[in-house]
């Protein structure tokens, strides 16, 4: 297993620590007709890990979706540095949506293509020319900025090999390289170590949490395992049938918060 090596200098100059950077208001989505988010609101801040935790079913990822517009809410507010997305068309609306990464549990790495020029491509947003078609032509200084975003996750010893030779582990770190070579402030984890061994999925939960306190990103991750977010996030927000039964610190994460989280239909009965 490659070692994680991690300079603490930061990759970019970032706001301070604790500004909030993302609100949302009164989410609220249904399929169907029946309800699966019911008023969630919630925070995110620069420096910090937010988990969210809760049963199947209970709205976590539709939460992520509706953030990143791949669901669309009936009713709720998401505001990014101040300015309300929805209000938001065009290249300003794509502009403040580059400013979001996601990573998924099913890492969307281009196999055939190296570790390195999967993390260039978090750069594809801001490219023109032929360096957004072809990695043939990206410029030496994206290359050298995803290198030292493969340093950062501790791959930069594998950034010529093939993505598709990675272990999940290491494919998943490459994946956060690449939101860092998105320059994205906030990063967004939907389940990003279910499909990893728990050693791995210990080691990507630790480089998570380093990043958001190191290089000041909000990060928010979809988490199945309380335990890995006892240890690595800050605050959790706990969703019962898609309503908030608990927002807070992690300290609050206790046994009986956990019963009221995972018990059966509990909102239900
Ligand atoms: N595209 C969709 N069409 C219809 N129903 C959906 C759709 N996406 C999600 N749902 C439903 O919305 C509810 C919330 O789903 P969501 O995936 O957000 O839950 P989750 O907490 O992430 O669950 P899991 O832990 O199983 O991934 C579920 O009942 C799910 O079946």
């Amino acid at each position: 297993m490659t070692a994680l090596r991690m300079p603490h200098r930061a990759l970019h100059p970032a706001a301070p620590a604790g500004e909030e950077i993302m609100q949302v208001r009164n989410l609220t989505k249904s399929f169907g007709g029946r309800t699966v988010l019911d008023g969630v609101d919630f925070t995110l801040a620069r420096g910090s890990m937010l988990a969210f935790l809760g049963a199947n079913g209970s709205g976590k990822s539709t939460t992520l979706k509706c953030i990143m517009g791949l669901e669309t809410p009936e009713a709720g507010s998401i505001k990014l540095d101040g300015t309300e997305l929805s209000t938001l068309r065009g290249t300003e609306l794509a502009r403040a949506r580059s400013s979001v990464a996601m990573v998924f549990q099913k890492i969307h790495l281009v196999p055939r293509r190296t570790a390195l020029e999967n993390v260039c491509a978090g750069a594809l947003g801001r490219l023109s020319g032929p360096a957004s078609v072809s990695p043939m032509f990206f410029p030496r200084g994206l290359k050298e900025e995803a290198m030292a975003a493969l340093a950062r996750v501790g791959m930069a010893d594998r950034a010529h090999e093939k993505a598709g030779r990675l272990s999940g582990g290491q494919a998943q770190r490459v994946a956060v390289a690449r939101a860092l070579c998105q320059r994205a402030s906030v990063l967004l984890a939907d389940e990003p170590v279910s499909a990893l061994d728990p050693r791995a999925a210990e080691e990507v939960m630790a480089l998570l949490a380093e990043l958001a306190h190191a290089e000041n990103l909000a990060v928010a991750a979809v988490l199945h395992q309380p335990d890995l977010a006892l240890r690595h996030a800050d605050n959790v927000i706990g969703l019962v049938n898609g309503r908030i039964e608990y927002s807070g610190d992690i300290s609050g994460l206790d046994a009986s918060m956990e019963s009221r989280l995972y018990t059966p239909n509990r909102a239900a009965a």
